[in-house]
């Protein structure tokens, strides 16, 4: 196989964001008079976008509370995107030297695009990126393959010299339906079964990059 580029997931992959990301839940149930959840609860409503977060932090299914809540959120992790949030240990080594390779690299995150970009320019990742989606850029989110699908289009690859690096089954499962390889990040906000269907499986960050490597 030869690498034609590689799709990273944001939130428990590149970044640990669960402190900023339980700050915002917790205001936002403020607003509607709920006492604040622990960042474990949190953790476990983190991945399906921004909406299924706040809907899962607000116990609702009422749109209009799920609306309004949603404002809140966005509102309050826009203005603190980065207070807490830190890359994972290795991180910024290893886009390094993919990018030294000249190995094209996007995001495929689940979050919304506009935060997704603004987390990335916080901790000053952003430029190594070609293509940047988030939850809301498509009509689909993972595990949907499309998402995966239109971006390496738009880079002009193919799903066999692609590889899909993540944390959660969101990941694997549109990396496999996409017909890309995966790899499964076991530091991230997943539980261990939701990587079983990972094609690798990285303990670390230099685990990614050696996976890659090896992949040429
Ligand atoms: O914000 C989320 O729900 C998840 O984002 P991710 O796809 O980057 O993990």
């Amino acid at each position: 196989m030869t690498v034609g580029a590689v799709l990273f997931d944001l939130d428990g992959t590149l970044v640990d964001s669960l402190d900023d990301l339980t700050d915002a839940v917790n205001y936002t149930r403020s607003q509607f008079g709920m006492a604040a959840l622990a960042t474990t609860e949190v953790r476990r409503m983190i991945g399906k976008g921004s909406r299924n977060l706040v809907q899962q932090a607000l116990q609702t299914d009422c749109e209009a509370e799920i609306k309004q809540g949603l404002q809140f959120f966005e509102a309050f992790n826009t203005a603190h995107i980065a207070d807490k949030s830190k890359l994972y240990p290795g991180i910024r080594e290893v886009l390094d030297q993919l990018d030294e390779l000249a190995i094209p690299l996007a995001i495929v995150s689940n979050k919304n695009e506009s935060l997704s970009r603004l987390i990335l320019e916080a901790l000053d990742i952003k430029r190594y990126f070609r293509s940047i989606s988030g939850g809301d850029t498509y009509p689909e989110r993972k595990p949907s393959p499309l998402p995966l699908m239109r971006v390496i289009q738009d880079m002009g690859v193919t799903p066999d010299e692609t590889l899909m690096v993540g944390d959660s089954i969101n990941d694997i499962l549109a990396g496999r339906q996409a017909g890309i390889a995966t790899i499964g990040c076991t530091w991230g906000y997943g539980g261990p079964d939701e990587l079983l269907q990972a094609d690798h499986m990285a303990a670390s960050s230099r685990d990614v990059a050696d996976i890659v490597l090896a992949s040429f």
